[in-house]
This record gives structure tokens, C-alpha cells and sequence, in this order.
């Protein structure tokens, strides 16, 4: 292992998705057996125990892939120098919220973190936001980075995208490695739109397999109500496969898509610059490639009247997000 290794500073590892995450990116599941990382762990005073305690187990796994570990509740010192920011601290919902209904309690936290990473993070700083909700909190956390362009700030939608193939996949009676084609549109959220229209199958239009009336009504229904379901079941919402969600975007972010790029694509909540109508400036979900670094998003594809409803809806939620924490003096 001849590279230098990477910073990685993840928010909130004392908590669940934090435990989660920690290992499989110190085992070399973000970034490959060969490119050694660096972690640091951001905790409040109350989650520091259980981050030290995550710290010490990770030394017990010897794992080659990783550098060190560090400790901070001082934000200034775990972005300090960082290549990658998984922002995941913050309150999860419990039963009967929206994830809307974090803003107040977790919008303030992602200020501070955003000002933090525009001082003191590297100059390729890439920002993942997966602390709801993610969209407008990470819009928060981008207006306090004038520095650092717009793009290195994203959100997660990829839990959503992956729930989507999935019940794609299973309704269609056919693996996952068959699907291609599927997006999520808009704001990680009960409103965002899981979008078939462009979905294949074994590389046959989806809507052609499954019923279309199940597509447009109750499969988007499941998937914007899967972390809903995940609480009710779990008694807690999603925690492996919201790690999993975050190590796929980043490692996608970073490595790139690859040969899932001609055709076929992810999704991931990037800043608009004005796509599919969605106004300039919103992070919102998007079909995307990544090549070089960069998320691009897929130009181009058909928007159906169907389709421009649900899209337009899920951003007009967005940007009254966005003016609710406007109001509440979070972003200028
Ligand atoms: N975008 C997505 O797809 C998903 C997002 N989430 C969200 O991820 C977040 C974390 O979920 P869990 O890990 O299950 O919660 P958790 O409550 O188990 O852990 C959260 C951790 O964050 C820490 N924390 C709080 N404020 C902090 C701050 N200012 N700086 C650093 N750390 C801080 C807490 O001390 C705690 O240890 C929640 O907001 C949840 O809703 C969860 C699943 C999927
Ligand atoms: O639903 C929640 O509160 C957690 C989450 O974001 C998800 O599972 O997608």
C-alpha cells in the first residue's frame, strides 16, 4: 500500500449509523483494498463514550486499510484537513413524524459543520450529507462553505434509489443486477418521486413487465414510505442500509460509475443548476453519473406529464424547506 491515505470524518459515529459505517469503511469497502484512510470522529460531549468505545473495537479488527483514528467534539479539529465528510450526526425521527419535522431540532447543527469544512477541510472535500432532513440540511451546511464550490455538497438519496431497484427487482421476479434505468427525483422525503419511466428490465422497458398502475401508485408509495415501514418494524429507523447507501455514494462519487455510465446511471441529490426545471441552487435528486470526481447529471430523458407533476412537487417541497429555514435565520 503505497498512497497516502485519505481523511474521512464522519459526524455522529458514536451513533447507530455511525457504528455501522465505521467498519466496512475501515475494512476498505469505500475506497478499495489498496488506498489506506484516515478517520475522525465528531461527536457531541454525550456521544463521545460510545465513539471511543467504537474506536477501541476498530483497533481490535487490525484492519490494513486503516491509518488511524481520531477523536474530536471540536468541529474545527475533525474537518481539519478532511478529503471526505459523511454528516450523519443529528436526531432520527421516530413513528409518526416526517422527516421535515427535524428541521428545527437538527437544521442548526449543519451551520456551524458547513463553516467548519469551508476553514479547515481539504481543498477536494466532498460532503455527504445523511442527517435529515438531508436535502435542506445539507443546502444549510453548502451556504456556510462560500468557499468551497457549490457541487463538492450532496445529499442522500441512494437508500431510496436502492429501495427502489429492489422492489423493482422483486415484483418483477428478476435479480437486481437486471434493473437498470431507475431514479429518484426531488427531496429525501415522503414526496420524492421514484421514477420508472425510463426502468429496464433484462433491457426491456420496465413499465412494459410490471403493471403500470402499480408503478404510478402503490411501488411509489412503498418506497417513499420504506423508511416509515423500516421504524414500524425495527422500532428504529434504517441503519445498515443507510450505511450501506453512504459508502455506495462516496465510493461511486469518487471512483466513479464506470461502465454503469453508458445508459445506465444512479441517484444522488446534487445542487441543481436549473435541470429538468428544478430552480438553480436546490439540492434535489437527480439521475447521475460520476466520472473523474464530478457528478453529472443525466440530460436529456423524457418527462411525461405524469412524471412533471410528481417531480414539480417534491421540489416546490424543497424550496418551501428551504424558505422555512430561511425564516429561522439557518442559511442567509
Ligand atoms: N438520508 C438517509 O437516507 C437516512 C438518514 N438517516 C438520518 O441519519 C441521522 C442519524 O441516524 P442514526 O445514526 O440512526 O441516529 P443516532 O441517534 O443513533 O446517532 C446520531 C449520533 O449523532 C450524534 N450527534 C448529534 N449531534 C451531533 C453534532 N452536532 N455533531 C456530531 N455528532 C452529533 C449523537 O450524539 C449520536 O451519537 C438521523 O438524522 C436519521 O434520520 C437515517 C437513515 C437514512
Ligand atoms: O425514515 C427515516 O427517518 C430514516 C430515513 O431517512 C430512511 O430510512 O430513509
Amino acid at each position: 500500500m503505497t498512497h497516502a491515505p485519505i481523511t474521512i470524518t464522519l459526524t455522529g459515529a458514536g451513533g447507530q449509523i455511525g457504528y455501522a459505517a465505521l467498519f466496512r469503511i475501515a475494512a476498505g469497502d469505500l475506497l478499495g483494498p489498496d488506498q489506506p484512510v484516515a478517520l475522525r470522529l465528531l461527536e457531541i460531549p454525550q456521544g463521545m463514550r460510545a465513539a471511543e468505545g467504537a474506536a477501541l473495537e476498530l483497533a481490535d479488527c487490525a484492519f490494513p486499510t486503516l491509518a488511524s483514528v481520531e477523536i474530536a467534539d471540536d468541529a474545527n479539529v475533525a474537518f481539519d484537513g478532511a478529503n471526505v465528510a459523511l454528516l450523519v450526526g443529528s436526531r432520527p425521527r421516530s413513528a409518526g413524524m416526517e422527516r421535515g419535522d427535524l428541521l428545527a431540532a437538527n437544521g442548526a447543527i449543519f451551520g456551524p459543520q458547513g463553516r467548519a469544512i469551508n476553514d479547515r477541510a481539504a481543498d477536494d472535500v466532498r460532503v455527504v450529507v445523511v442527517g435529515n432532513p438531508a436535502n435542506t440540511n445539507a443546502l444549510i451546511a453548502q451556504q456556510h462553505a462560500p468557499d468551497v464550490p457549490s457541487e463538492r455538497f450532496t445529499a442522500l438519496t441512494r437508500l431510496d434509489h436502492n429501495r427502489a431497484v429492489g422492489l423493482l427487482a422483486a415484483e418483477a421476479g428478476t435479480p437486481v443486477a437486471d434493473i437498470s434505468g431507475v431514479t429518484i427525483w426531488g427531496n429525501h422525503s415522503a414526496t420524492q418521486y421514484p421514477d420508472l419511466s425510463h426502468a429496464t428490465v433484462r433491457g426491456r422497458p420496465a413499465l412494459d413487465i410490471v403493471d403500470a398502475s402499480w408503478a404510478r401508485g402503490p411501488y411509489i408509495e412503498r418506497v417513499a414510505q420504506r423508511g416509515a415501514e423500516i421504524i414500524e418494524v425495527r422500532g428504529g429507523s434504517s441503519v445498515a442500509s443507510a450505511a450501506n447507501a453512504a459508502i455506495e455514494h462516496t465510493r461511486d462519487w469518487l471512483l466513479g460509475t464506470g461502465e454503469r455510465s453508458a445508459g445506465h446511471w444512479t441517484s444522488a441529490a446534487v445542487v441543481s443548476r436549473g435541470e429538468y426545471g428544478v430552480p438553480a441552487g436546490l439540492i434535489s435528486s437527480f439521475p447521475v453519473t460520476s466520472a473523474g470526481g464530478n457528478w453529472s447529471v443525466v440530460e436529456g430523458l423524457d418527462i411525461d406529464a405524469f412524471s412533471r407533476e410528481r417531480i414539480d412537487a417534491s421540489v416546490a417541497e424543497l424550496a418551501a424547506e428551504r424558505d422555512a429555514v430561511q425564516e429561522l435565520g439557518l442559511i442567509p
